[in-house]
């Protein structure tokens, strides 16, 4: 499996692309641009007081990122008026299609590196349509090998410019010329979906940025990485898994939430693997905020739990709890069958944060996990909260941060 991965970073294009560029629909729509809503944004009191939105006169990333998310959100809607088609219905157009089986194989294939990477996650997309099930599975894979790239055995040998070529087979796969099997499940995917490129580039940025970068300066440099590594991963999968017919949330705000959930994973997964990065010489904790705690990189190299420590990752949690009860308004919004894997995801990522304090915040030298006791209790919940509807009133529109 580790091959699959790592043939990424081949520039050659593979023989298959040619055979599977045929079971591509060639007539993905050239989704309509719309202009991007210059109307005032909202963000949320409490996120954007750590922001720094208020005093930095240029734009801060949270302005930047909202665009992409209007971008999304315009595309959705201009998709539906123009097709007539609800995107957000399930329709299995595999009709018609001469070689059906070669890109069923492909999205097999997404299913097992998908099983293989993330059990429970994989469990949840067995609750969805055939058709979206699918689609998440190709969205996961190229998350997964894009992901491999910076952080996979192979990374040392990432350069630039292979990051460069990442890219172009991306604009490759979107206008119909997969390289390989997996691109081609997921060329197909975006034919189907109203899914921007925009995320899936951001994702790319957000790898070189891994590659030149190892301090952030506030939370607004590290929001913005967190949005291109995961963040943009809630904006490429709500298309797929789509929004409830009976919601009354404004499309924006269901993409905020999901934007947020990707936030709150990746300042999670940071917080976790503090002591781990920082082997590697990576400090992703916001300089300003180290330093007003009387923090230095010093103190995190040297790995000690001081009250200083506690009291800043007291914050640092206090922070990323924010993002997930952002990101809970929304599964609600999302079609009956998503909500569960999505549930699940957040509350066993949310656990993570229970179990840093619960090792007293030391994150140097234990590392924080939920025990499969509790992954498991997780599951019924997840599935009751899922059973849930959308919220009766358009409340999560006026509460999107
Ligand atoms: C249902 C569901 C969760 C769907 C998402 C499926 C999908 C396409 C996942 C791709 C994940 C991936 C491989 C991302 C690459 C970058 C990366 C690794 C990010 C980190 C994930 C955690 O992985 P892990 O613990 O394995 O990290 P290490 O590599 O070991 O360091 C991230 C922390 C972020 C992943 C982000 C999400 C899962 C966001 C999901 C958001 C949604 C599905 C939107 C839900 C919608 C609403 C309205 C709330
Ligand atoms: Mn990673």
């Amino acid at each position: 499996m580790a091959g699959v991965l790592l043939w990424v970073i081949c520039p050659k294009e593979n023989a298959i692309g040619a055979t599977l560029l045929s079971l591509i629909p060639k007539s993905r729509k050239q989704l309509g641009r719309s202009k991007l809503c210059s109307s005032r944004l909202k963000l949320s009191s409490g996120v954007s007081a750590f922001s720094g939105a208020v005093a930095n006169p240029a734009r801060s990333s949270e302005e930047r990122v909202y665009e992409v998310v209007l971008k999304q959100a315009a595309l959705v809607k201009e998709q539906k008026r123009e097709s007539g088609v609800d995107v957000d219905k399930d329709v299995d157009d595999t009709e018609g299609m001469t070689d059906w089986n070669l890109l069923k194989e492909a999205y097999d294939r997404c299913g097992e590196v998908c099983a293989e990477y993330a059990k429970t996650f994989y469990l949840g997309t067995l609750l969805m349509t055939p058709e979206r099930r699918r689609a998440v599975w190709a969205i996961y894979v190229w998350c997964r090998r894009t992901d491999e790239l910076v952080d996979g055995p192979n990374a040392s040998h990432i350069t630039p410019k292979a990051l460069d070529r990442w890219d172009k087979r991306l604009n490759d796969l979107f206008e119909g010329r997969p390289y390989d099997m997996y691109d081609a499940a997921l060329s197909d995917t975006v034919s189907k979906y109203p899914v921007d490129i925009q995320p899936f580039k951001d994702m790319i940025e957000g790898m070189r940025m891994d590659l030149k970068k190892s301090r952030y300066k506030n939370f607004d440099e590290l929001y913005l990485y967190c949005y291109y590594v995961a963040g943009t991963v809630g904006l490429m999968s709500v298309p797929v898994m789509g929004i409830s017919p009976e919601s009354k949330a404004t499309t924006e705000s269901v993409y905020n939430a999901a934007l947020a959930l990707g936030i709150a994973n990746q300042l999670t997964n940071i917080l976790r693997d503090v002591g781990e990065d920082a082997s590697r010489g990576r400090i992703y904790l916001p300089q300003d905020e180290l330093a007003q705690a009387g923090l230095s990189d010093d103190d995190i190299f040297k790995g000690k739990v001081t009250d200083k420590w506690r009291s800043f990752m007291k914050g640092q949690i206090k922070r990323a709890r924010m993002f997930f009860d952002a990101a809970e308004k929304g599964v609600g919004e999302l079609n009956a069958a998503s909500r569960w894997p999505v549930w699940a995801s957040l509350l066993l990522y949310k656990q993570i944060l229970d179990a840093l304090e619960a090792n007293d915040y030391d994150n140097f030298t234990k590392r924080a996990y939920v025990g499969k006791a509790k992954k498991l209790l997780s599951l019924p919940v997840a599935y009751g909260r899922a059973m849930l509807g959308p919220s009766k009133s358009a409340q999560l529109a006026k509460t999107s941060i």
